[in-house]
C-alpha cells in the first residue's frame, strides 16, 4: 500500500533522511520506532506531501504526488500528535469537513461517525466545540476526524498521549479493523504497546534505517534470546549501530 524508496530529504540546507526504503501492506500495523530527532515525523512529512524529497519516491496505492496530487493526498489520512482543530466548528462540523475533503458518501460518514464517536465515547461532544475539550478529548477528535475517513493509508504519530487506559484499549482495537483492508504507520515511543499491537518494525537511526522486520525476525538479526523484549531489541540494535559507526 505504502512504497518508500531511496528517499532522501530533509529541510532546506539539512539533509535527514538517507536512502530510506519500506513498505506497509495492506493488512498490517507497523511501527516507526526511533529516538529523538531519528527523522521520524520527518519521514511523515514526505509521506504526507508536506515536504519534498531530494531524490527517491512515494508511492501510495498505486499513486504518486506527481502522477496526481489530489489522488494521492486522498488516500492518506493523519493522526497527529498535537491535535489541531478550528475552534469555531464543532466536532460534527470537522468530520463533516473531512467527509467533504475525502469524498466520503453521507451515509457512510454517518454511520462511521456514530459508530466511533460511541466506541471512542465522544457521543455527547460530538456538538461540543473544541474550547471546551479536555486534552485527551482533542486527541480523540483527531482521531475521529481521522478513522472516518477510511483511506487506504493511515499515518499515526504518538497517538497515546493524553488519552485514558480504556481509549487506548479501544482505539487499537479500531486499528486492528481499520487495517483490516488499509495499512497503517503508526511512530511511537511506547515499545511495549507497540510490540503487542504493531505486525512489523521499522527502525530508523540518525535519518537511516537500520533494521526492518516483526519482533521474531529482529530478535535473530541481533541474536537475542527468545524473550527478548521489542524494548531489548531497540536497544541493542542502537547499540551495535552505534559500536560500527
Ligand atoms: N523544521 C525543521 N527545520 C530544520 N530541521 C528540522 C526541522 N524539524 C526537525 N528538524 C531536524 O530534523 C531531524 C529529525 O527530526 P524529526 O522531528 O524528524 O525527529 P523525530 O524522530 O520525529 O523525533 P522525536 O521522537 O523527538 O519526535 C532533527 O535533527 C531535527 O532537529
Amino acid at each position: 500500500m505504502l512504497h518508500v524508496d531511496r528517499l532522501n530529504g530533509g529541510y532546506l540546507g539539512k539533509q535527514v533522511l538517507h536512502d530510506v526504503s519500506f513498505e506497509v501492506k495492506k493488512g498490517e500495523l507497523v511501527g516507526l520506532i526511533g529516538l529523538n530527532g531519528a527523522g521520524k515525523s520527518t519521514t511523515i512529512k514526505h509521506i504526507l506531501g508536506l515536504l519534498s524529497p531530494l531524490s527517491g519516491q512515494i508511492e501510495i496505492d498505486g499513486e504518486t504526488l506527481q502522477s496526481s496530487e489530489k489522488k494521492y493526498r486522498k488516500k492518506v489520512s493523519y493522526i497527529p500528535e498535537t491535535p489541531i482543530l478550528y475552534e469555531t466548528l464543532t466536532l460534527q462540523e470537522h468530520i463533516e469537513l473531512m467527509g467533504k475533503a475525502y469524498d466520503v458518501d453521507s451515509k457512510d460518514l454517518t454511520m462511521r461517525t456514530n459508530r466511533l464517536a460511541k466506541e471512542m465515547r465522544m457521543e455527547k461532544q460530538l456538538a461540543w466545540f473544541p474550547s471546551v475539550f479536555s486534552k485527551g478529548m482533542r486527541q480523540k477528535a483527531m482521531i475521529l476526524c481521522a478513522l472516518v475517513t477510511k483511506t487506504p493509508l493511515l499515518i499515526v504519530d504518538e497517538p497515546f498521549v493524553g488519552l485514558d487506559p480504556l481509549a487506548i484499549r479501544q482505539l487499537l482495537q479500531l486499528f486492528d479493523e481499520y487495517k483490516e483492508d488499509c495499512a497503517i504507520l503508526m511512530s511511537t515511543h511506547i515499545l511495549e504497546t507497540a510490540e503487542r499491537h504493531c505486525d512489523r518494525f521499522i527502525f530508523l537511526h540518525q535519518g537511516v534505517v537500520i533494521a526492518t522486520g516483526t519482533a521474531a525476525e529482529l530478535r535473530e538479526v541481533y541474536r537475542l534470546s527468545p524473550d527478548a523484549t521489542l524494548d531489548d531489541i531497540y536497544v541493542e540494535a542502537i547499540a551495535s549501530e552505534e559500536q560500527s559507526s
